[in-house]
């Protein structure tokens, strides 16, 4: 009889539940060594936060996870990066695929100079998602919805995505950035430009996302790496330097330089 012991299904959860793998990460700008070493786990349908003094190298590293560094001139990568399983750096990997399968919001809300729905629409759109009309309109709703922007824009679909107000814009960047089902959805300081109400209104909705997506967020806000994070990596002058539960981080950090820095004394 082929009956697993409860290590083997313990071994089996955690594999499939890792949806990043990434070992010996280094990063260069031209001279500079930028990121060193960097191994950690991403977990499916976790949200893990990216924490540390600026400069540390946390944008750096979330660059990685979509090749979005491939833009820079300078950024030279190394290590290894597996999606499921898969090098995201093997020359076969086309980053725009790559891109609609691990989705980027950035700090300050970026939306296309076009209408609410053309934002949402355009990833579908180039992905050949929505074969027809009927089923772009759906992609649209159901990716508003999501992003808990529907109600607040439904009559006016045809405005440009500009004139909502800066927590809405960020809101249809989310809505835009799931339109293409994405896996993982990076967040780089994502209420960085939000005040405190719409801020919490992000933070709702990224522990919504978590049902459907792994999240990975970088804050400058311990408080916001606390309130929606379940998993912590803390980085230190370009290095990982602890990777833990959140709880774990903020109430029994193992490394001096965590502890510093959470109570204050670095950053
Ligand atoms: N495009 C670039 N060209 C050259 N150096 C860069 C570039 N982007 C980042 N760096 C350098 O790499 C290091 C890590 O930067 P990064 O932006 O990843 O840090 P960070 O932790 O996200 O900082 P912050 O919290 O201030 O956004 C820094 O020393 C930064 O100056």
């Amino acid at each position: 009889m082929n009956q697993m012991t409860q290590a083997e299904r313990s071994v089996q959860t955690e594999t499939r539940d890792v949806k990043f793998e990434c070992r010996d990460v280094q990063v260069w700008y031209g001279e500079k060594h930028a990121l060193k070493d960097v191994g950690v786990d991403i977990l499916d349908k976790t949200v893990t936060a990216f924490i540390g003094p600026s400069g540390c190298g946390k944008s750096t590293f979330l660059r990685c996870l979509n090749r979005m560094n491939d833009t820079i001139a300078a950024a030279r990568v190394g290590g290894q990066m597996l999606l499921d399983g898969e090098d995201i750096y093997d020359p076969r990997v086309d980053p725009v695929q790559l891109r609609a399968r691990v989705g980027m919001v950035f700090q300050k809300p970026n939306p296309f100079p076009k209408s609410i729905y053309d934002n949402v629409a355009y990833g579908p759109r180039i992905h050949g998602l929505a074969p027809t009309r009927a089923d772009l309109d759906a992609v649209v709703e159901k990716s508003l919805r999501r992003a808990a922007l529907w109600d607040d824009v439904k009559d006016r679909l045809g405005e440009t995505g500009t004139s909502l107000s800066g927590g809405q814009q960020q809101r249809l960047c989310i809505a835009r950035a799931i339109a293409t089902s994405p896996e993982v959805l990076l967040m780089d300081e994502p209420c960085s430009a939000l005040d405190p109400i719409a801020t919490a209104q992000i933070e709702e909705l990224i522990d919504e996302l978590r049902d459907r997506y792994s999240v990975v967020i970088v804050t400058h806000s311990m408080q916001q790496a606390a309130r929606v994070s379940q998993k912590t990596a803390f980085f230190h002058l370009g290095h990982l330097v602890e990777y833990a539960s959140t709880d774990d981080i903020f109430t029994s950090p193992k490394d001096p330089r965590t502890e510093s820095y959470i109570t204050g004394r670095i950053g």
